[in-house]
């Protein structure tokens, strides 16, 4: 018999920014950011309250030339700046197709976007209102993964949900080594030590002191979010 509740009640959907750009070389791409918020939209549609941690990589990636010899902080601001422009992507697209949503920023850019309040965040989620967080965590020398693990501490979420390139955790890069393969399931400990790299350390660590469930899943098969939130065993689950 199949699920019709779901797993979990809240989740932190950590979304990857170069995902956002289908098969274009950078940048966003209106059909591929469509059809994720259509999938945001069936999970919103199930009661599931839903936060959203972007990454930057679409934009930043493209200007890693200018930034090359650049001083590290300063290209983490920029790397910071290129969430908030796909941050503001994602909500006009959620705009369009009637789903509520906040932008909340780490970094303060009160014209284009509301500052993070946890507890504001919080009620936002309670209200059924999807929460954007951009900026990552606002502090440079760190990455979006870690500002998901982050927010997902602070806002009690039950799992944070890695939507990236390829669909799960494998024992070494599926993109460099074909003969790698995937896990179903494995333990914070194990994915630190083997340095799997999906997701960074400090995330990782956040997440298994907090005992913050993850999972990584790829956002190009198609209705691959919603068979996560239903717990029907998509992806790879990185826990305790
Ligand atoms: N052991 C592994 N298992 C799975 N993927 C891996 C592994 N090691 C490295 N990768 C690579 O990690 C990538 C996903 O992480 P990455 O940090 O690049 O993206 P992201 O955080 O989703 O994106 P962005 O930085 O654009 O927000 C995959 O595309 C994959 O090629
Ligand atoms: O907390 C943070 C989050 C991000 N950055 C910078 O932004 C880019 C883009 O983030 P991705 O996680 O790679 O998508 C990242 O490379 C950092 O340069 C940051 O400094 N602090």
């Amino acid at each position: 018999m199949t699920n019709t509740t779901p797993a979990y009640k809240r989740i932190l959907l950590k979304l990857s920014g170069e995902a956002l750009m289908g098969d274009d070389s950078y940048g966003i791409n209106r059909g591929v950011i469509e059809r994720i918020v259509a999938e945001i939209g069936e999970v919103v549609a199930l009661g599931v309250q839903v936060a959203i941690v972007i990454g930057g990589g679409n934009i930043f990636r493209g200007v890693a030339p200018a930034a090359a010899g650049m001083d590290r902080a300063t290209a983490d601001y920029m790397g910071m700046l290129a969430t908030v422009m796909n941050a503001m992507a994602l909500q006009d697209a959620m705009k369009h197709q009637g789903l509520e949503c906040r932008v909340q920023s780490a970094l303060n850019l009160e014209q284009v976007a509301e500052p993070f309040i946890r507890g504001k965040a919080l009620r936002y989620l309670e209200e059924g209102t999807v929460v954007i967080f951009g900026a990552g965590t606002g502090n440079p020398f760190f990455t979006t993964d870690t500002a998901a693990a982050l927010r997902g501490v602070e806002m009690s979420a039950d799992v944070v949900i890695k939507a990236t390139k390829v669909d799960g955790i494998y024992t070494a890069d599926p993109k460099k080594d074909p003969s790698a393969t995937r896990y179903e399931k494995l333990s914070f400990d194990e994915a630190i030590a083997k340095n799997l790299k999906v997701m960074d350390a400090t995330a990782l660590t956040l997440c298994r002191d907090q005992n913050l469930p993850i999972i990584v899943f790829s956002i190009f098969k198609l209705g691959a979010l919603k068979r996560v939130v239903m717990g029907e065993g998509e992806g790879t689950l990185v826990h305790l």
